[in-house]
């Protein structure tokens, strides 16, 4: 993935003008006299005029339909005032209703200026975006085939947008008249004070302040203004204060020595960071290695020249001791979480904007973050799905820190336990640097990894929990440490896995784990819509009673409340944790010890460090395993490191207890034994049989409508359309579908997708982009369809 350069968009901003819009004769409305309309009942059109003056047009993009761009005559009035990355009201269609557009480029017109309308009105003071993150933006939009008006939508906070904390304030400036010390000295005292201080200041006043200035009522200024010594404007300014602003008497947290294996990961970025070029690393630490202090030191050599820094997490609300130790170490951070009201999200741009912001810590679209001198990103968890958007503009984060960090000339850090294969592949074609700690902090040995075969009978309960497992959380409870317990379920897909032998049943075309669809008692592949009847029996060892049924948290609770009757438990998955605060709340409670249990999905996964956890339990590891999408052997061992990774971080020591009907899987295998390497060779072999990222890249085009027959003959249309592009391009793109998905219905709507495959991802960007550029779409059928560049996710 890091091997594309960064291409920009050839069309973007053509460098002759088009009229901003063809337009059909008319009929100008009196109220509106718009000159546009004139023009095509009287005149010649457009393009017979000669260009009569030179003027300076913008080229504007919507976030609606039609989204551009389309060239407008910026007016004398708003000359040298219209930018990129500024907002703008445009008049649009034959009605000319006004509506709003960002600004992507200005230049001199050729065009007659007649035939362009003229922009109506600035929305926004300053430039919410500058050329470089302009450059981004017009990246993403080619890219993601998203138009570029989302992509500023995206940027840009809604808070930020709609001005959410912010009132309108009219501010004075001396008029011409005031500067006429004749004039001036006839006014009455209080008025002639009131101006001269007005004279004085370097900036616009507001009433309130000249009346404070000049100790006197706003009765004068009143006066002076009627009289015209003023010149008004009004200004939107921020009200909100937002979280106490900076702590004045900060003081550092502790600061450990880096260990020699440390301190040469971090003389590498800090070399990097003193110097103006991109340069990406793949930090691989173990878990408990230490790469948090690693960011933190480079940061720190980053902040020590006067720049600034982005740290993206996968979910910082999920990991408020992250948040702590950033906080611990600088004066000025910014942590931006999903839970933030618009308000604050407005006051934090506008301090990061200033540049009084030395560290932005956040998920995803932190990468965003207007820091004026950006100089060091890094990805925490860089494997992390959640850096994947998964509504338009549906980007990757780490995609986009990538094309930042080169559009910046700054170093990047993608660090984990257990990168994902597109940045190991990354550090095998010389695009980044691999740097590896291997070691735990303080030596502490990785924790011993228990498989525990659910195909035995003697292993099992009749529940979830297996004896094994049982008696390793007694013993656990019994010796007062804490327990973990990982039940890992996405979605509503269900796999048809024999108990007795763990058989899946699969594909034969695409080797996929075949969705058992409850209504029809069909078996689908959601790759190329193969399709049998569900088995009754294990078409492998012919045991009656083959299973799909999926075991949510809730039923894991009850049973675990039953089995261990005295121990405090909390369960942590999406249904529990909706109210803000409840992750830290919960987290507090289990670090003072007031927990003994933790249950939940993969969202406990994730990054904590609790030194009292002496065992982790994994339900079932093959829930992942066997999900219809060629990524599942990477989540698995993924998930399963990560999670095993939650205990042993203290002197106590710990142990994991992995269920499953596959221990013999090469992710399995490789993850009880802490074996990244050996994971990623085997897995790359299987990738490389059909040219799966990293090696190819992947696009998915997802269709939805209300009636099942239209939007499969959409879907239809879309693959005729692809399959005529893909040969007159000649391009060696492997068109897939359309097939339903493993959730074939969502809210009423039916759903189909087409999967596509290639191995460079410029051509089957283009193969989809000319493609689409052919649909019409019949509004009456409201068939949707969305285009994912680099899913992730086969839902
Ligand atoms: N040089 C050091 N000396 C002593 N303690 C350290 C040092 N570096 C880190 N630690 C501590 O070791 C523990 C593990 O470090 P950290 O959380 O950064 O590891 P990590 O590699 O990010 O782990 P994971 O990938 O599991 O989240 C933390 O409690 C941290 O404070
Ligand atoms: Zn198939």
């Amino acid at each position: 993935m890091l091997s594309d350069s960064v291409a920009f968009p050839q069309s973007e901003f053509p460098s002759s003008l088009r009229p901003s819009e063809i337009m059909p004769a008319a009929s100008s409305s009196s109220d509106d006299p718009s000159r546009q309309a004139e023009l095509f009942e009287t005149d010649p059109p457009p393009w017979e005029l000669e260009a009569e003056e030179d003027f300076e047009a913008a080229a504007i993009v919507f976030s609606e339909n039609p989204y551009g761009p389309l060239h407008y005559k910026i007016p004398p009035a708003l000359e040298g005032i219209v930018q990129p990355g500024l907002r703008v009201r445009v008049p649009l269609g034959r009605g000319n209703r006004t509506v709003v557009g960002w600004c992507i480029g200005v230049e001199k017109s050729e065009l007659p200026a007649r035939a362009l309308k003229d922009i109506l009105a600035v929305t926004d003071e300053d430039p919410l975006c500058d050329a470089r993150l302009i450059k981004l933006v017009l990246w993403m939009s080619h890219y993601y085939q998203a138009p570029a008006g989302q992509v500023f939508d995206a940027l840009i906070p809604a808070g930020v947008r709609s001005g959410a904390g912010t009132r309108e304030q009219v501010f004075f400036t001396p008029a011409a008249m005031a500067l006429d010390d004749a004039q001036v000295d006839a006014l009455p005292v209080k008025q002639q004070s009131a101006i001269r201080q007005l004279l004085i200041s370097d900036k616009p006043l507001t009433a309130v302040q000249i009346a404070d200035l000049a100790e006197c009522t706003e009765g004068p200024i009143r006066e002076l203004r009627k009289k015209g010594f003023l010149r008004a404007e009004t200004r939107r300014v921020l009200t909100a204060s937002g979280p106490p602003p900076s702590r004045k008497n900060f003081q550092k947290g502790e600061i450990p020595d880096l260990t020699g294996p440390q301190a040469e990961a971090y003389e590498q970025i800090r070399d990097a960071v003193h110097k103006d070029q991109q340069h990406t690393f793949v930090l691989h630490g173990v878990t408990g290695s230490g790469k948090t202090e690693v960011y933190i030191r480079s940061i720190e050599a980053a902040v020590a020249q006067g720049k600034q820094a982005i740290v993206l997490v996968p979910e910082i609300s999920l990991t408020p001791q992250t948040r702590h130790r950033f906080q611990n170490r600088f004066a000025e951070v910014a942590v931006l979480h999903s839970q933030m009201s618009a308000v604050e999200r407005h006051y934090h741009w506008q301090r990061i904007r200033s540049g009084q912001v030395q560290v932005v810590v956040g998920a995803r679209s932190a990468i965003f973050a207007p820091l004026p001198r950006l100089g060091l990103i890094v990805l925490d968890e860089e494997h992390d799905g959640s850096f994947k958007q998964d509504k338009a503009p549906r980007y990757h984060a780490r995609r986009v820190a990538y094309v930042r960090s080169q559009i910046e000339k700054i170093p990047l850090v993608l660090g984990s336990a257990t990168p994902s294969l597109e940045t190991w592949h990354a550090t095998n074609t010389g695009h980044a640097t691999l740097i590896q700690l291997n070691q735990r902090i303080a030596d502490r040995p990785m924790p011993h990894v228990q498989l525990v075969d659910l195909r035995t009978p003697g292993e099992r309960t009749g529940g979830a929990i297996s004896r094994p497992l049982q008696n390793a959380v007694k013993e656990t409870l019994a010796e007062n440490g804490q327990v973990i317990l990982l039940l890992n379920r996405r979605g509503f897909a269900t796999t048809i896995q024999c108990p007795s032998c763990g058989h899946v049943v699969a594909c034969p075309e695409c080797d996929m784990p075949l969705t058992h669809h409850r209504d029809g008692g069909k078996a689908v592949c959601h790759y190329c819509d193969y399709q049998i009847p569900t088995p009754p029996w294990c078409p492998a060892c012919r045991f009656d009673g083959i299973r799909y049924s999926g075991l949510g948290t809730q039923k894991l609770e009850v049973e675990v409340k039953a089995r261990f009757p005295g121990a405090k438990i909390a369960r942590m998955d999406s249904d529990t944790m909706r109210r803000p605060g409840s992750h830290e709340r919960v987290l507090a409670a289990f670090r003072e010890g007031e927990l003994q249990i933790l249950l939940g999905t993969q969202m406990i996964a994730k990054g904590l460090d609790f030194p009292n956890v002496l065992l982790v339990g994994v339900i079932n590891a093959d829930s992942a395993l066997h999900f219809p999408d060629f990524r599942a052997s990477e989540r698995t061992f993924q998930l399963v490191t990560q999670v095993a990774g939650r205990t042993g971080r203290g002197d106590r020591g710990g142990r994991v207890v992995v269920q499953t009907f596959s221990p013999e899987h090469p992710a399995i295998q490789a993850a009880s034994h802490h074996d990244y390497q050996t994971f990623a060779e085997t897995e790359m072999l299987q990738r490389r049989k059909y040219d799966y990222p990293p090696l190819g890249s992947v696009a998915r085009i997802i269709i939805r409508g209300p009636v099942e027959e239209t939007t499969e003959a959409f879907a239809d249309t879309i693959v005729e359309k692809l399959e005529l592009t893909r040969d007159k391009l000649a391009a060696e793109v492997r068109i897939l579908g359309p097939a339903p998905p493993p959730v074939a219905k969502i809210r009423g709507k039916y759903r189909f997708h087409i999967l596509l495959q290639a191995k460079d991802s410029t051509s089957l960007g283009e193969t989809i982009r000319r493609a689409v550029a052919m649909l019409k779409t019949n509004s009456k059928d409201e068939i949707q369809f969305v285009i994912d560049i680099d899913p992730i996710d086969m839902l």
